[in-house]
């Protein structure tokens, strides 16, 4: 399993129109991540995709230091993020090519040298996810479903030790919920999963609850959900 580590890290941005004072996004957070699944949940605003982005590099700390395998995300952003796949609430974010085939192809630039031999290997990545005949559409005609599916497989294409998922079924239905949250939940590799559905998180290894951009709870997935729970009253 992968190690993501955050030493100290606090971030803080600063309030539209002006200088200070900064609103505090995240309080000084420390941790040590080895879970092969790992849950973060929390209300609306909390901090949880604040958290998520740490990881990857999309949000940097104010101070301290976050890691990936002892790489340093703030110096090595390349390195981690061909560690690190990420995927959104909103697949539209990153589906941008005309097809959907040039989309599996667009993530498979750094694995596969060549145009037709890349080409051949989306396809063979669109089988392998029940999407094949999907191929030659163009994205916007396809289902929340289809498409929160279609951005899964692309970032999976890379390889990437660790997926982190920023509230992945939000706006899935209840059969793509259930269909994209079993597939996250079954992979090799390292997850970690920011969501509201408490169902998912209580299947995962470890749940942390952010509570105004602080950790509250740490631990057992089970009782973190029951703090959750009882302090949402
Ligand atoms: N760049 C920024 N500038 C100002 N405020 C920010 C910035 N980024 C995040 N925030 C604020 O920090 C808080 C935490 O945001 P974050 O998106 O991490 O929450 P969240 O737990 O993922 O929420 P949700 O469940 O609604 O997606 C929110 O109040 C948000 O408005």
């Amino acid at each position: 399993m992968s190690r993501i580590e955050l030493d100290r890290v606090v971030v803080r941005a600063a309030t539209p129109g002006g200088p200070a004072p900064e609103v505090t996004v995240l309080r000084e957070t420390t941790l040590d991540l080895t879970e092969q699944r790992i849950a973060l949940i929390g209300p609306n605003g909390s901090g949880k995709s604040t958290l998520a982005r740490l990881v990857n590099g999309l949000v940097e700390p104010t101070s301290g230091r976050v890691s990936v395998d002892g790489l340093d995300v703030a110096r090595k952003g390349r390195e981690v993020r061909r560690r690190v796949g990420f995927v959104f609430t909103d697949p539209s974010a990153q589906l941008v090519m005309p097809t959907v085939v040039e989309d599996v192809a667009l993530s498979l630039r750094h694995q596969v040298r060549g145009r037709e031999e890349r080409t051949l290997a989306a396809r063979a990545v669109l089988a392998s996810y029940g999407l094949d005949e999907l191929a030659d559409r163009s994205v916007h005609t396809l289902s929340g479903g289809q498409r929160q599916l279609l951005a899964l497989a692309g970032v999976l294409a890379t390889e990437p030790a660790i997926l982190v998922a920023d509230e992945p079924t939000t706006l899935l239905d209840l059969r793509n919920a259930r269909m994209i949250g079993d597939l996250l939940l079954g992979l090799p590799q390292q997850l970690v999963l920011a969501t509201h559905d408490l169902d998912l998180a209580l299947r995962c290894d470890r749940a942390l609850l952010v509570d105004d951009g602080a950790v509250v709870a740490d631990g057992a997935p089970g009782e973190v959900v029951d703090h959750y729970r009882a302090s949402a009253g």
